[in-house]
């Protein structure tokens, strides 16, 4: 059997969906335009295919594809700071690997989950259970597996104390990723107007990195763990360094237990709670204050700029607001990764992204340790 709805969107856009039997699939035709025109109230968020960054060696800058690429990643860096990355060689199997791999992770009893439990002892490594995670002072609704690169007693003097440990869950991930988001970087450093190798040596040539595996119970899961009502994923935040990848669940479970509710009674009623119940995804902000969804694209990550990335940019790419809410009955897995600058470096606006806003600093001066400590420090209950 095989249900179409179009749901009328912004502008001329319209959205599909398509129920086939048991497989649902979601398409937004203006999400899919590529480097489509955006304002700063983006609607949507743009999809890239970074492959000639990828192919690229670097010695040819003026190449058409990668000048296309930069294009495109310039104008959603200013206008959503979000975008979709397609075309960045990790296979599909070993992203589906990493995900099954935390699924199964999460579904074991907490005596097991908790025997690598975070603490400061570890570096703030390791398992954390619901609700330890706190943004703004509130639970969020999330358990997850925190590995940052591994810092060794006395790297980072000091201030690298409290980060100081090894990981308790395999690394080999992040080398796939930290290879994509290199070169995602430089694109970028051509895009500001830099070389590419600009956020390289002192500024991100030997760069921090975080692995989040974060698993966001479903609200009859929830309830059955009396947990408190929260339905808050994650709360907004923006991100604390340069580029955040992230590989969602793209089984898109909140669409298929809706659709089902869809074909046995079509009423406004229904069609309100399609809407609620969509919310199981990631939501960006744009300026007008609406809530984006960043719906799940199959072979996709979703990739956003970070703190330190707005400030070395002066401001001219912004570290978009962002949340996740899981309304839907299904446990979602995502897979987070932060490509972070180097651990000591300072971070200030760019003397050619200054030159750009006629020599104005817009954004304040730090240093990323001291941004990511105070952060780290402040983010679990006690
Ligand atoms: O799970 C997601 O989709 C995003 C998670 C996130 O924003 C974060 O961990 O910073
Ligand atoms: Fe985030």
């Amino acid at each position: 059997m095989i249900l179409l709805l179009l749901l009328p969107t912004t502008r001329s856009s319209v959205k599909f969906l398509v129920s086939c039997s048991n497989q649902v699939s979601y398409f937004n035709s203006s999400n899919l335009i590529e480097n489509s025109e955006m304002s700063s109230n983006f609607k949507s968020i743009p999809i890239i295919d970074v492959s000639p960054l990828l192919c690229n060696k670097w010695g040819d800058v003026e190449n058409e594809g990668v000048s296309e690429v930069v294009k495109q990643l310039d104008q959603a860096c200013k206008e959503a700071g979000f975008f979709y990355v397609k075309g960045h060689g990790i296979s599909d199997s070993l992203i589906k690997e990493v995900r099954d791999m935390t699924r199964k992770f999460f579904d074991l009893p907490y005596d097991e989950k908790v025997k690598i439990k975070m603490s400061s002892e570890t570096g703030f490594r390791g398992y954390q259970r619901i609700g330890e995670n706190v943004t703004q002072g509130k639970a969020d609704m999330h358990e997850a597996i925190d590995c940052y690169r591994e810092v060794k007693a006395g790297m980072y003097g000091d201030l690298g104390k409290a980060v100081e440990g090894f990981n308790k869950w395999p690394d080999s991930p992040s080398n796939f990723y930290s290879v994509v988001s290199e070169n995602i970087l430089r694109g970028l450093a051509l895009a500001l107007g830099g070389c590419p190798g600009e956020f390289e040596g002192e500024r991100a040539g030997d760069p921090f990195w975080v692995m989040r595996f974060i698993g966001y119970p479903g609200i009859s899961d929830a309830k059955g763990l009396e947990m408190p009502e929260n339905d808050i994923g994650c709360g907004a935040h923006t991100d604390y360094g340069l580029l955040t990848l992230v590989n969602q669940d793209d089984e898109i479970p909140a669409l298929q237990y809706v659709i089902t509710a869809c074909i046995t009674e079509f009423s406004a009623i229904i069609l309100k709670q399609f809407l609620v119940s969509i919310k199981c995804v990631s939501k960006v902000r744009n300026q007008a204050g609406e809530w984006i969804w960043a719906v799940p694209i199959p072979g996709t990550f979703v990739c956003n700029i970070g703190d330190m990335l707005k400030i070395w940019s002066n401001g001219l790419y912004e570290s978009t607001l962002h949340r996740v809410i899981n309304n839907s009955p299904k446990y979602r897995v995502s897979v987070a990764f932060f490509y972070e600058p180097n651990f000591d470096a300072v971070i200030e606006p760019l003397e050619f992204c200054k030159q750009k806003l006629g020599g104005i600093e817009k954004c304040e001066r730090a240093i990323y340790g001291e941004h990511l400590v105070r952060k780290v420090l402040t983010n679990f209950v006690a």
